[in-house]
């Protein structure tokens, strides 16, 4: 390294004096954010565990290849799980391990998708059998559901299981080219098994799409099995990035697997061929979905406070402009343009993370109704996780994105973590249910809602997140012709959605508020966070609060006003608002957000570790540089 003194690299704090302006108990907001001290104990040691073993290093992944990078992945995995069983961590303990590792892998479907796939959908004697085995990781899972021509439309799937009544076993088959499976994580190359969607077929009669344990590779020396072509579909966006995941593509050449191993939670069929359905609805099927987008909403608040955190960090180190008699410039989180962009997505990571928490909540409390075979919440359910999936990541995403413009040029170098955290962040928009998809589910969720207010033969008052219907007028009088209109009005429908999931977190961000938080000043920073999010989506909106006589143009002015005001009472705190995410250097990947905020020195440093350094002189100087130079281009072999 050249021209940087030690001093500058070691041991100074450069964010010590904004740290000193906060005005509430950073520790007890750490608290908050975990979600208790429990949560919080587990994990700020196992963060620091991951951040302090050079096994889980990750600033190289830019520069390798995609076979480096893959492979590295793999002994990553390996490396984490001999951690889980040396160190003997608990379920939870391993979970934030594999967080805090922070390389998307097939961990995550083998953990996100299979194991809950099974929980959720196969029958006690099902998960006797298969759990422990996933447990152990002596079967790697992943989750086959999408195809080549179908995704969103999973009744349009063309996958076959056909029962054959003379073996006891159904026959897997793609029928079609684009019947192949096409996506799923961890098939391309790792996976012994899937649980794999097909249109279920007994008796030359359908039954509709369900699920099935199909073991794919050998447990010897994973070669595909008879019948099976898979292999991965290929470079995604961004360098590194997603590319640490094999997503896959799979064929089936009629596959024989033995009866029990579709999962018949929901609906059975027997040895005789007779196709029974429980008494529980149908989606159940559809079950895994709605709990990973669950997860999924959780995670945003994680995505968005990281790339907030460096975006703040950074904005308080750097300068431009507007010095006095020779004095420092003015350090651009000081600039009300530069807050009026940071902040309200600084409000959105608290509110993201609130609203996690309760749909965590909720999913609990619509898992525990189902087993009582009460299935009166699951509308809503599922429309609260599909709306909020929705919702969530779409601003997450485009807040990471924002984060990295906020960091001017610097935001554009790898060593950032910005680049790399929104390649790896934006497939949230389309996995697990393309958000419009989704929001198009919350429309008719509304809409059914609203017939019903209209109709006199219905006795049901609307409960829980739409029970504020009832204090609609306009609503209430409806009788609601919009069934029949849907596709045509699709596009307004999926902004009204978003308005519902709008109300929905700001509701329970104030819900929040209500309870006892402790911590010298921990709830009015809170309260100055709910007010921007509030207040911010007013202004993002006011066209449409105007247009519908909800505000008057006073009202407009007065919410502009006083978010102005907002925005000077989080500036003292913002660095500490940050720090309470309590993220390590490790996790954060990123130099414009070092927690020292020494960045100038780390920045110039990694210029010259880049391999392009490596020499003075680059490769290809001769061939392709020089005879530039010496006008001999004609001559060169190119
Ligand atoms: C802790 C670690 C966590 C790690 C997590 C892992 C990390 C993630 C890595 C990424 C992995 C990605 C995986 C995937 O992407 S898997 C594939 C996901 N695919 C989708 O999401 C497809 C989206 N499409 C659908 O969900 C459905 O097809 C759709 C809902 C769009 C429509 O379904 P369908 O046409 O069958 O149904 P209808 O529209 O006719 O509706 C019928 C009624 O059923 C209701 N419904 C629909 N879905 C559900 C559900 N999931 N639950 C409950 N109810 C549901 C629907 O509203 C209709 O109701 P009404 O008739 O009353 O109106
Ligand atoms: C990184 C990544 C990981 C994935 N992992 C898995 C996995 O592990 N397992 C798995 O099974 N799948 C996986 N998937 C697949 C994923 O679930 C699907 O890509 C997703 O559900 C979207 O479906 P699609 O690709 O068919 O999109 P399409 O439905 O083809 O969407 C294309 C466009 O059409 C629009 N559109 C579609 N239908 C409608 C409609 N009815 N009305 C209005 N507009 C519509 C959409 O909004 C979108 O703009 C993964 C995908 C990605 C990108």
């Amino acid at each position: 390294m050249e021209g940087v003194g030690e001093e500058e690299m070691e041991g100074v704090d450069h964010l010590a004096h904004e740290r000193n302006k906060s005005e509430f108990d950073v520790d007890a907001m750490k608290i908050v954010w975990a979600g208790s001290p429990h949560a919080f104990d587990v994990s700020d040691r196992i963060s620091k565990l991951v951040a302090s073993d050079p096994g889980f290093r990750k600033d190289n992944r830019s520069t390798l290849s995609r076979k480096e990078l893959f492979k590295n992945t793999l002994r990553k995995a390996a490396y984490a799980w001999k951690t889980i069983v040396d160190l003997r961590l608990s379920e939870e303990e391993a979970a934030k391990l594999r967080f805090y590792v922070d390389e998307p892998a097939f961990t995550d479907l083998h953990w996100g998708m299979f194991i809950p796939a099974i929980k959720g959908q196969g029958t006690e004697e099902q998960q006797q059998k298969w759990l422990p085995l996933a447990y152990k990781m002596q079967i790697i899972g992943c989750y086959a559901q999408t195809e080549l021509g179908h995704g969103s439309n999973v009744q349009g799937l063309e996958t076959t299981a056909t029962f054959d009544s003379q073996t006891d076993e159904f026959i897997i088959h793609s029928p079609t080219l684009t019947s192949s499976k096409w996506w799923p994580g961890g098939l391309g190359k790792v996976a012994t098994h899937a649980i794999a969607y097909a249109r279920l077929i007994v008796g030359g009669r359908e039954h509709g799409v369900h699920g099935f344990i199909v073991q794919l590779r050998s447990l010897e020396d994973h070669s595909p099995l008879l019948g099976i072509t898979v292999g991965d579909i290929g470079m995604k966006f961004g360098n590194g990035a997603y590319n640490t995941m094999d997503n896959g593509v799979l064929q089936f050449d009629h596959v024989r697997i033995p009866r029990n191993q579709m999962l018949m939670r929901v609906s059975q069929v027997t040895c005789e061929g007779k196709y029974k359905q429980s008494d529980v609805p149908r989606q159940l099927v559809y079950g895994t979905m709605v709990y990973v987008r669950q997860t999924i909403v959780a995670d945003a608040s994680c995505a968005l406070s990281r790339a907030v955190c460096i975006a703040t960090r950074y904005s308080a180190v750097r300068r431009q402009f507007g010095s006095q008699n020779g004095g420092p410039e003015t350090q651009v989180i000081d600039y009300k343009t530069q807050q009026s962009r940071l902040f309200p997505l600084l409000a959105s990571a608290y509110a993201f993370r609130f609203i996690g928490e309760w749909l965590k909540w909720l999913y609990a409390d619509v898992t525990q109704r189902l087993q009582a075979n009460d299935f009166s919440t699951l509308p809503e359910a599922h429309a609260c996780t599909a709306g909020l999936k929705s919702l969530t990541t779409t601003a997450t995403a485009d807040g990471i994105e924002e984060c990295r413009k906020l960091c001017g040029g610097h935001g554009y170098l790898c060593s950032s973590g910005l680049p790399e955290l929104f390649a790896v962040y934006v497939p949230a928009c389309t996995y697990e249910g393309d958000n419009t998809v989704l929001l198009l589910q919350v429309a008719r969720f509304l809409m059914k809602t609203v017939s019903q207010l209209g109709s006199r033969l219905s006795s049901k008052k609307p409960v829980g997140t739409i029970a504020y219907m009832t204090r609609v007028e306009h609503l209430m009088q409806c009788r609601c012709g919009v069934q029949r209109g849907f596709a045509e009005l699709s596009a307004d429908l999926v902004e009204a959605a978003v308005a519902h999931c709008q109300l929905i977190v700001v509701s329970k961000f104030i819900e929040k508020l209500q309870q006892e938080i402790p911590g010298k000043g921990v709830k009015q920073q809170l309260e100055v966070l709910c007010n921007i999010y509030a207040l911010f989506l007013l202004h993002k909106h006011q066209g449409d609060f105007l247009s519908t006589g909800c505000i008057t143009p006073k009202h407009a002015a007065l919410a502009n006003d006083e978010l102005r005001s907002l925005y000077s009472q989080v500036r003292p705190n913002a660095i500490a608002l940050v720090d309470a995410f309590n993220y390590t250097d490790h996790y954060l990947g990123s130099i414009l957000g070092c927690y020292d905020g020494n960045v100038y020195p780390k920045l110039y440093e990694a210029a010259w570790k880049d391999p392009l350094n490596e020499s003075v002189v680059p490769d290809g100087y001769h061939l392709y540089i020089r005879p530039l130079l010496k006008q001999e281009i004609r001559t060169a072999r190119l």
